[in-house]
């Protein structure tokens, strides 16, 4: 059996990491997992049971009830975009059982990616230092927390949601603090990680980066 080429993406929230994981995935070939998407998806269960999103007993359920066929709809739901479900996502991911409850799915698609794929791209907080820590290419993604707000900010009205940038600023200083902070699975960058500030970098900048320093691993098998 071939083992899978793990790509473990970092970085706090609007850096980038998810346009780059998504086009590294696709073009690898390697299959990708939005990390976050989970724990909003688990934010947005208790929002939508009317559940106060520090409701950790009511997180822990929700958390333990996501399975594959539960989860896999709720990821493609607009709705897990929403700027106040990333919040309640940030705030459900402070509790050690949600953080385990979905563990051991993250670790299953990066060891056994879907359909047959020979590596799994994973972006998220924790990544590279506690579900995958052993994986052989690590990327740490930020930018001046200005310059993510802007783009959170595009994106959201891209949306057609409201939103006023020193809003979505503040919101994002909260909500970085909160991810860095906690006690469980804290924000930071694996020893091994290889950093990549894309504050004065263009997507495409940023992918020529980061797919010069995969193919420079080691353990990274060609591919054509
Ligand atoms: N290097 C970049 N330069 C400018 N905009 C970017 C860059 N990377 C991503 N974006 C845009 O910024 C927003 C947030 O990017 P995203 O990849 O979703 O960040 P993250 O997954 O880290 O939250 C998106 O609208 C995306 O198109
Ligand atoms: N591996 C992960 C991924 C997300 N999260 C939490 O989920 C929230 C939303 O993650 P996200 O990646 O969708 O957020 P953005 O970076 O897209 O803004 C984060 O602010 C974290 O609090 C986490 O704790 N661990």
């Amino acid at each position: 059996m071939t083992i899978s080429f793990i790509v473990a993406i970092d970085g706090p929230a609007a850096s980038g990491k998810g346009t780059l994981a998504r086009r590294l995935a696709s073009t690898l070939g390697y299959a990708h997992l939005d990390t976050g998407a989970l724990y909003r998806a688990v934010g947005l269960t208790l929002l939508r049971a009317g559940h106060a999103p520090d409701d950790a007993r009511a997180a822990i359920a929700a958390a333990s009830a996501l399975d594959a066929a539960t989860v896999l709809p709720l990821m493609n739901d607009p709705a897990l975009r929403q700027d106040a479900v990333a919040v309640a996502a940030s705030k459900v991911s402070v509790v050690p059982e949600v953080r385990a409850a979905l563990l051991d799915f993250q670790r299953d698609f990066a060891h056994r990616p879907p359909h047959g794929a020979k590596g799994a791209v994973l972006d998220g907080r924790d990544v590279g230092t506690v579900v995958c820590p052993d994986a052989p290419a690590k990327l740490y993604v930020t930018a001046d927390v200005e310059v993510r707000a802007r783009r959170r900010l595009s994106e959201l009205r891209n949306t057609g949601a409201e939103a006023i940038y020193e809003a979505v600023l503040e919101d994002m200083k909260v909500r970085d603090a909160r991810d860095s902070q906690r006690a469980v699975a804290p924000l930071k960058p694996a020893v091994d990680a290889f950093l990549l500030d894309t504050s004065m970098m263009d997507a495409d900048q940023a992918f020529v980066a980061a797919m010069d320093f995969i193919r420079s691993r080691p353990a990274f098998p060609d591919f054509h």
